[in-house]
C-alpha cells in the first residue's frame, strides 16, 4: 500500500472510533491456510502475529482488552507480552552517545519498568493476568520468545497471537528477529509464522512532551540501553499502523498538527485514532499489513537519503546496523561490513522507496563536501534553538579532526545522539570495499579527488522547519576557504566531541562503556510550544574563525551575522529560489519602450556591469556566463585595475565552456573609463567588424570605473548605429557598503547614479535591517531605482539583461567625457608575481594577519608549497576567501603565483617586502 492509498484510508476509518461496533469478520478462521501474500508457502497452516508497541502501556493493554472481551468465544487469541527488549545486547563502544538529552540515569536494558510489570502481572477481580482475558504468556528474553511461539505452533489451538512488544523494542528488530528465526526451523514446524502487522500505540496527549521531554517518557517506559525517544521514533517510522489513542484530550488542530507530524516521519502508515483503546479489532489484527521487503524503507529519512543516489551503498550499512544489531555484538568494529544479502530487485526497491513530492515542504537533505570544525558545530548543536521546528535528523558528519570516519548523527525532538560511524573508504584498501561492483562504482561515482567520500550528508525533518537558517548554521560551521588551505592544521582543532566519542578505536577505552555518564550529557530541552520564538531568534553568529577575526578587528561591521561562504561549492538550491520574487527588492522605473525596439532590431545590446572593488561583479558575469542560452554568442570586455588582469583569468574558463563562440576581449592598458575613446571604443569598433555576429555584448568595468563616460562614447559616436545601451547594471556590496560615504569615492557614487538597475551582492552576509538600511539609501539617492538582490551572482537573467532601458539618449556633458578620477581618488594597485611557492602558515601569520588596513581589496592565484591544485585568492574588505581550482597547465614551472592588491596610500615597497618573506625560502 502506498502513502496515498494508505491516507485514504486511513479518511475512510472514522475519525473518532467511538463506540464501534465489534467487528471480527477479519480475523482467521481456526487454522487458516496461507495466502500467497508475504512470502509464505501455499498450503502451510499460519500463525499470524499483530506485534504492539509504544511508550504508553495502558493505551496497549486497553486496545487489547478491549479487543479480546468482544470477540467471539471460538477465535483463540494469545496475548504474549515481552518484558524489556528481546535480549539483543548493544554494541557497547559503539553504541549511541547522547549529548542533548536528560540528565543522568544509568542503563538497565533488560529491566522492564516497574510500571508495565504491575500493569501486565496484576490479576483483575475475575483472576486475569493484567485485565487480559483468555490465554496470557510472558518471555523476558529472545530464546524464550522463540520458545513461546513455538509451543503456541506446535500446540496447534491458537489462532492468532498478539505479542506485546512494550515499551523498549523496536519493531524492526522484532520482526526480522521472528522472520529469521521462524525462517530457519520452517521444517520442523507444522504451521507458519507469520507477522502481519507493526501496530504503534501512543498516548496522542503526551506525544509532543514525550518527543521534546525525554524525561517524560524516561518517567514513563523506565530505563532502556538506547535512548527512550530514540526508540519511540522507531517504533513510530517502522509501524504499519499508528494508533492515536485518548483522542478526545487534544483539540482537533492538536490533532492534526500530530497526524502531520507522523505522516511526515513514516509516509506509509495508517494512522487511526482512537478513544480508551475502542478500536475494532479488524483495524490491527489479520491485516496483512506487513511486507519484510518494505520494512526497511519504512523510515522517511532511510527513503529520502536513498533518493540521493550516491548514498546509496553507505544507506545498506546503516540499514544493517537496525536489522541486525541484535546479534552483532562488537565485532569487528572498526572496519566495514558488506550491505547485508536483499531480495529486493532494483525495480521493486524503486517503488519501495519512492519519496513523495509533498515531502518537499516537510524535508531536506544537507550536503557538504569539505568537514565541520568541530567546535563551531558543537556550540550550535548544542544549544537548544538549533533544531527548533527539526523533528528528526539523521545523518553522517564529517569532521575536521577525523578524517577516518565519520559521527553517526541521529537526532529526535531535543535529543541528538552520535556515534562512529564505518570507516570511509578512503581509508581503506580496496579490497576492504563492498564487493558488488554496483556498490563500488556508486561510490566512486561520488568520489572527490582531495578527500575521496568523506562528506556529510543529513536529512532533516520537521514542520515548519526554517530550513534556510538551518543551512546557514550548518554552512557557516564548516571550515572556511582559508581554514580549507591548511589541512595539517585540522588534527589540532579543539573537538568537543571527542569527550562523547573518541575519535578511534583505540582510544580512551574507559570512557567508551558508559554512554550516559553525566559529563556526556548536554541538556537542552526544546520544547515544541515554546517554537515561535525560532524567528524571534537573533541572526545567526558563528564562533568567527581565528584569522577573519584578526582582519576584522574591533571595527567590524556590526550587521555582519555569518561568515560562511561555502554556497559556492554547491549547487544552486532548487525548489522556487529562483523565482522572481526573491530577487525584486525594488521595481522601479526600468523604461520597457516598444518604439524603441523597432528602432534598435539590428543593433547588439550591451550591458555594462559595474560596481565597487569587490563588489562581486566578475562573480555575477561568470554565472551569467554558465546560464546564458547556449546558442547565443556573447562578446564580454572586461578590464582589470592592476597590471595583472586577475579577472580575465577568472572568466576564461567560463567563456571556454561555450563552445558556440563567446569571446574575450581584455582592456589592459588602464582604467576603463579613463581610456575610453582608445581601447574600449576600438574594441567595440572590432567586434562590430568581425565577420561573426555577436548577440550579446557585456563590458565588466573594474571597480573604479566610472560608467558615464563609456554610455557616452558609444551614443556620441557612430557606434549608435550598431550598439545599443541595453542597461547599467550596478552591484553593490550588502556587506561592504559605506552607506552615505560611499568609500569617499566620486565613482562609487556615480556608479549608483547611472545605473539603471542596482543589484545588491553578498546578501547572505547581512541582517535584512541592513538591507533595508541600504535600500532606503539608494530610494533617497535615486528615488525610484529598481534594486535586486542576490547571492553570489545568481539571479534570473530576465531580469538584468536585455531590458531596453533607454540609456541611447543620454546626452553627454563635457564634465562626463573628460573625467580623470584616480586623480582625485587616489587608488593603486601593487601587483606581486613570483614562480617560488608561498609557504602556507608564513603566507597565513605574516601577510594575511598582518594586512594593513589600506588594502580594500586584493585577489590572485595562488601557489603553496604541498599543494598540488591553486587557489584563487579573494580579499574584499576584511573578508578573505580561498577557492580551490585546477591549474590550467601540467609544467610546473608555469604555475606561479599572481597577487594583485588595491587600496588607497599602499607602500608598494613594504607589501611585496612582506610577501616576498612568505615565499618558500
Ligand atoms: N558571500 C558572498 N560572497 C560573494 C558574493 N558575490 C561575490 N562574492 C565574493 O566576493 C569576492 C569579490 O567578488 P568579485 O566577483 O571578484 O568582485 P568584483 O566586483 O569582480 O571585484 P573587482 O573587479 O576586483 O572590483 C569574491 O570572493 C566572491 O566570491 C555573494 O553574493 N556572497
Amino acid at each position: 500500500m502506498d502513502g496515498e492509498e494508505g491516507r485514504a484510508k486511513m479518511e475512510r476509518i472514522v475519525a473518532k472510533v467511538e463506540n464501534t461496533q465489534e467487528d471480527n469478520s477479519n480475523l482467521p478462521s481456526p487454522a487458516v491456510q496461507t495466502g500467497e501474500s508475504n512470502g509464505t508457502s501455499v498450503g502451510a497452516l499460519e500463525l499470524p502475529i499483530t506485534v504492539l508497541l509504544g511508550p504508553d502501556i495502558d493505551g496497549r493493554l486497553e486496545l487489547v482488552r478491549h479487543a479480546m472481551n468482544s470477540l467471539s468465544s471460538d477465535l483463540r487469541i494469545v496475548y504474549l507480552g515481552l518484558l524489556g527488549p528481546p535480549g539483543f545486547k548493544q554494541n557497547q563502544e559503539n553504541s549511541p552517545r547522547v549529548i542533548a538529552s536528560r540528565k543522568g540515569g544509568t542503563s538497565n536494558s533488560s529491566s522492564l519498568s516497574v510500571r508495565e510489570d504491575i500493569s501486565l502481572r496484576d490479576k483483575d477481580a475475575k483472576g486475569r493476568m493484567g485485565g487480559i482475558p483468555g490465554r496470557v504468556c510472558f518471555c523476558s528474553s529472545k530464546e524464550e520468545l522463540f520458545q513461546q511461539l513455538e509451543n503456541i505452533v506446535k500446540e496447534g489451538n491458537s489462532d492468532y497471537v498478539i505479542l506485546d512488544g512494550g515499551a523498549t523494542s523496536e519493531p524492526q528488530v522484532i520482526a526480522k528477529m521472528i522472520e529469521s528465526h521462524f525462517s530457519k526451523q520452517q521444517d520442523n514446524v507444522p504451521r507458519v509464522v507469520r507477522i502481519d502487522s507493526l501496530v504503534t500505540v501512543l498516548d496522542a496527549s503526551k506525544f509532543l512532551e514525550e518527543i521534546y521531554n525525554p524525561d517524560s517518557l524516561a518517567d514513563e517506559i523506565g530505563e532502556t540501553e538506547m535512548d527512550a525517544s530514540q526508540i519511540f521514533i522507531s517504533q513510530l517510522e517502522y509501524a504499519n499502523l499508528i494508533v492515536l489513542n485518548r483522542v478526545d484530550e487534544l483539540s482537533e488542530q492538536s490533532l492534526h498538527q500530530l497526524e502531520e507530524i507522523l505522516r511526515v516521519l513514516n509516509t506509509d502508515a495508517l494512522r487511526v485514532r482512537a478513544l480508551a483503546g475502542k478500536l475494532p479489532t479488524s483495524y490491527f489484527a489479520n491485516c496483512r499489513y506487513y511486507q519484510s521487503s518494505k520494512l526497511e524503507y519504512l523510515p522517511t529519512w532511510k527513503r529520502l537519503l536513498l533518493a540521493n543516489t550516491s548514498l546509496k551503498s553507505t544507506l545498506s550499512n546503516e540499514m544493517e546496523s537496525y536489522t541486525e544489531k541484535d546479534d552483532k555484538v562488537a565485532e569487528n568494529n572498526s572496519s566495514r561490513q558488506e550491505a547485508p544479502p536483499t531480495t529486493t530487485t532494483k525495480e521493486s526497491r524503486d517503488v519501495v522507496t519512492a519519496v513523495p513530492e509533498w515531502l518537499s515542504a516537510y524535508s531536506f537533505v544537507y550536503n557538504a563536501d569539505r568537514p565541520f570544525h568541530p567546535k563551531r558545530l558543537y556550540s550550535h548543536i548544542s544549544n537548544s534553538e538549533t533544531f527548533r521546528g527539526v523533528i528528526r535528523s539523521v545523518g553522517k558528519i564529517w569532521l575536521a579532526t577525523r578524517m577516518d570516519s565519520p559521527l553517526e548523527w541521529n537526532q529526535v525532538g531535543s535529543t541528538v545522539s552520535l556515534k562512529r560511524g564505518s570507516p570511509f573508504y578512503v581509508t581503506l584498501p580496496k579490497e576492504e570495499w563492498p564487493k558488488d561492483d554496483k556498490v563500488r562504482s556508486e561510490i566512486s561515482a561520488s568520489w572527490n579527488k582531495r578527500f575521496g567520500d568523506r562528506k556529510t550528508v543529513v536529512v532533516f525533518l520537521g514542520i515548519d522547519m526554517n530550513r534556510n537558517q538551518l543551512e546557514r548554521m550548518l554552512d557557516s560551521c564548516l571550515l572556511q576557504d582559508e581554514e580549507m588551505v591548511f589541512t595539517d592544521a585540522w588534527a589540532s582543532f579543539e573537538d568537543p566531541f571527542k569527550d562523547l566519542v573518541p575519535s578511534s578505536s583505540s582510544s580512551d577505552k574507559s570512557d567508551v562503556g558508559d554512554s550516559k555518564k553525566e559529563d556526556n550529557v548536554v541538556s537542552s530541552s526544546v520544547h515544541q510550544e515554546t517554537s515561535n520564538e525560532l524567528e524571534k531568534a537573533s541572526p545567526i553568529v558563528p564562533s568567527a574563525f581565528d584569522i577573519l577575526t584578526s582582519l576584522e578587528g574591533s571595527d567590524a561591521n556590526d550587521t555582519l551575522v555569518s561568515t560562511w561562504n561555502a554556497t559556492s561549492l554547491k549547487e544552486p538550491k532548487e525548489d522556487d529560489s529562483m523565482m522572481e520574487k526573491n530577487f525584486v527588492l525594488r521595481k522601479g522605473d526600468v523604461v520597457s519602450d516598444d518604439s524603441w525596439n523597432t528602432v534598435t532590431q539590428n543593433v547588439v545590446p550591451i550591458t555594462i556591469l559595474t560596481g565597487f572593488l569587490g563588489s562581486g561583479k566578475t562573480t555575477l558575469l561568470n554565472y551569467i556566463l554558465e546560464q546564458a542560452d547556449s546558442s547565443m554568442n556573447i562578446a564580454v570586455v572586461v578590464n582589470d585595475f592592476g597590471e595583472l588582469d586577475i579577472d580575465s583569468l577568472l572568466v576564461k574558463k567560463n567563456i571556454g565552456k561555450q563552445e558556440q563562440g563567446n569571446v574575450l576581449v581584455e582592456l589592459s592598458n588602464g582604467c576603463i573609463c579613463c581610456n575610453v575613446n582608445g581601447s574600449f571604443v576600438e574594441s567595440l569598433q572590432h567586434l562590430r567588424n568581425q565577420e561573426k555576429q555577436f548577440d550579446y555584448v557585456i563590458v565588466e568595468t573594474t571597480g573604479l570605473a566610472d560608467p558615464i563616460p563609456l554610455i557616452h562614447s558609444i551614443v556620441s559616436t557612430d557606434l549608435v548605429d550598431s550598439y545599443r545601451i541595453d542597461g547599467v547594471l550596478t552591484l553593490v556590496d550588502a556587506m561592504n557598503f559605506d552607506i552615505s560615504n560611499h568609500f569617499h569615492s566620486e565613482v562609487a557614487l556615480n556608479q549608483i547614479l547611472s545605473a539603471d538597475t542596482v543589484l545588491i551582492s553578498k546578501t547572505d552576509l547581512v541582517s535584512q535591517q541592513r538591507l533595508d538600511e541600504i535600500m532606503e539609501y539608494l530610494h533617497t539617492l535615486k528615488p525610484g531605482i529598481r534594486i535586486l538582490r542576490c547571492v553570489r551572482g545568481r539571479v534570473p537573467l530576465p531580469l538584468i539583461l536585455d531590458m531596453k532601458s533607454n540609456n541611447n539618449n543620454r546626452k553627454p556633458s563635457s564634465q562626463d567625457t573628460n573625467r580623470q578620477h584616480l586623480e582625485q581618488d587616489p587608488f593603486v594597485s601593487v601587483s606581486f608575481e613570483s614562480p617560488i611557492a608561498f609557504d602556507a602558515r608564513r603566507f597565513r601569520d605574516n601577510f594575511l594577519r598582518k594586512l594593513p588596513d589600506n588594502v580594500f581589496r586584493a585577489k590572485g592565484l595562488l601557489k603553496f608549497q604541498g599543494y598540488p591544485q591553486r587557489y584563487i585568492f579573494q580579499l574584499s574588505g576584511r573578508r578573505a576567501e580561498f577557492d580551490e581550482d585546477e591549474w590550467p597547465t601540467d609544467d610546473d614551472n608555469l604555475k606561479k603565483n599572481q597577487l594583485v592588491l588595491i587600496g588607497r596610500e599602499l607602500d608598494e615597497q613594504q607589501l611585496k617586502n612582506i610577501l616576498m618573506s612568505c615565499l618558500v625560502q
